[in-house]
């Protein structure tokens, strides 16, 4: 495996979606190193249209590029707005990596996600499974979409030898994070649920399926760093897992999230919403063997993350008050 160290110092480094969850640890962590960081905002570059991508990067030349730019959500989000999820996230991975071959980038990190992997794939879940199943049918034009950027970095590895690299993150969370209640992911959309339940009191709150589903979940701030860490230290073809390696049920999950958030009421399952893939846990020797490790604790990343939702609300609180005149 391809371990090739590669100097940021100085360079030009763009972070495409650095206002989203990763994008913006991205930015914090990137702020510890001596770069010159390049960002541009959605409204004036919209990464789905490819003339105005293609412009931008003709003048701006970004040496090295994180595309953490991508339609995301969870679930619920991934199974109906399925057209948006697969046109968007091809249209940014195709726009966004040819544009940096035609200008010469150095390197670039295309971020996919665990949910490329085959729905019944033995667990934990290697690099070299994809495409060997049928997918998640809830995330699958998602899945797709991020198969073709995977694809896209080996095309342009092997024609044109662009330094590019390719990582499966597992299941994010922390500061950052969207709480929309039907859009969202199962962290935050939790952290919303079970603190709306304590404030009115609630004898209930409902999460979503049986329970029985298991996810790995990585503190956003992790990931950031294990981004910059690979683009420091790793140059090679292969596919490289981002994780934990370890996992919980959502039931546990939702227990974590009741102790966290301070709720004492009941929690029932709602089985008319999807349970999506049993489970998800990634292998993450890859990753381990190159050196990096995840190190936040579940309990102290959700903290730190209900922290985040209680300072978002108390500035829309703020906003709407102060718009209520
Ligand atoms: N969250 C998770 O659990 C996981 C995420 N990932 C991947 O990590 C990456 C980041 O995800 P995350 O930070 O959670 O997502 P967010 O939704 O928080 O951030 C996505 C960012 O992409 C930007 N963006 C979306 N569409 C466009 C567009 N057409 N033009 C310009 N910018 C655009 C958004 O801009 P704006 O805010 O202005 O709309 C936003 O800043 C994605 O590639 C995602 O697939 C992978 C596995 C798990
Ligand atoms: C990162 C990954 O994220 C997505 O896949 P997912 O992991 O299934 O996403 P999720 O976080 O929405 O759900 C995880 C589990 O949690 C359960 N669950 C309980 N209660 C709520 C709830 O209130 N909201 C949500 N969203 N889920 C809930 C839910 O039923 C499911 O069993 C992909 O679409 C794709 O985006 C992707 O790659």
């Amino acid at each position: 495996m391809a371990n090739a160290p590669f100097e940021l110092k100085g360079r030009s480094v763009y972070v495409a979606g650095h206002r989203g969850m990763v994008g913006s640890a991205l930015v914090r962590r990137l702020g510890r190193e001596d770069v010159n960081l390049v960002t541009v905002d959605r409204r004036d570059v919209d990464l789905c249209n490819q003339a105005a991508v293609f412009d931008w990067f003709a003048k701006t030349r970004p040496e090295v590029i994180f595309v953490a730019a991508a339609k995301v959500g969870g679930i619920v989000a991934n199974d109906t707005l399925r057209a948006e999820f697969i046109y968007d996230n091809i249209a940014i991975a195709a726009n966004v990596i040819h544009a940096a071959y035609l200008n010469g980038a150095e390197k670039l990190m295309f971020l996919g996600s665990s949910c490329i992997y085959p729905k019944l794939a033995p667990q934990p879940l290697r690099e070299d499974t994809v495409l060997s199943g049928p997918l998640e049918p809830t995330n699958e034009p998602y899945a797709i979409a991020k198969i073709a950027g995977i694809k896209m970095v080996e095309a342009y590895r092997s024609q044109f030898g662009s330094d590019f690299i390719s990582v499966m993150p597992t299941n994010l969370y922390g500061p950052g994070d969207n709480y929309h209640p039907e859009l969202s992911h199962v962290v935050a959309a939790l952290i919303r649920r079970f603190h709306e339940a304590k404030v009115a009191g609630a004898k209930s709150v409902a999460v979503w399926g049986t329970g029985t589903p298991r996810r790995e979940f990585l503190y956003v701030d992790d990931m950031a760093d294990a981004c910059v860490y690979l683009m420091k230290t790793y140059s090679g073809a292969e596919l490289i897992n981002i994780g934990t390696g370890e996992d919980i049920t959502i039931a546990e999950f939702a227990r974590v999230v009741a102790e966290i958030v301070g709720y004492s009421g009941e929690i029932a399952f709602d089985t008319s919403r999807p349970d999506g893939t049993p489970r998800k846990l990634l292998d993450v020797s890859r990753l381990a063997k190159l050196g990096w490790r995840a190190r936040t604790w579940l309990t102290d990343g959700m903290r730190q993350t209900y922290q985040d939702f209680l300072a978002v609300s108390a500035k829309s609180d703020k906003r709407r008050e102060s718009c209520s005149c």
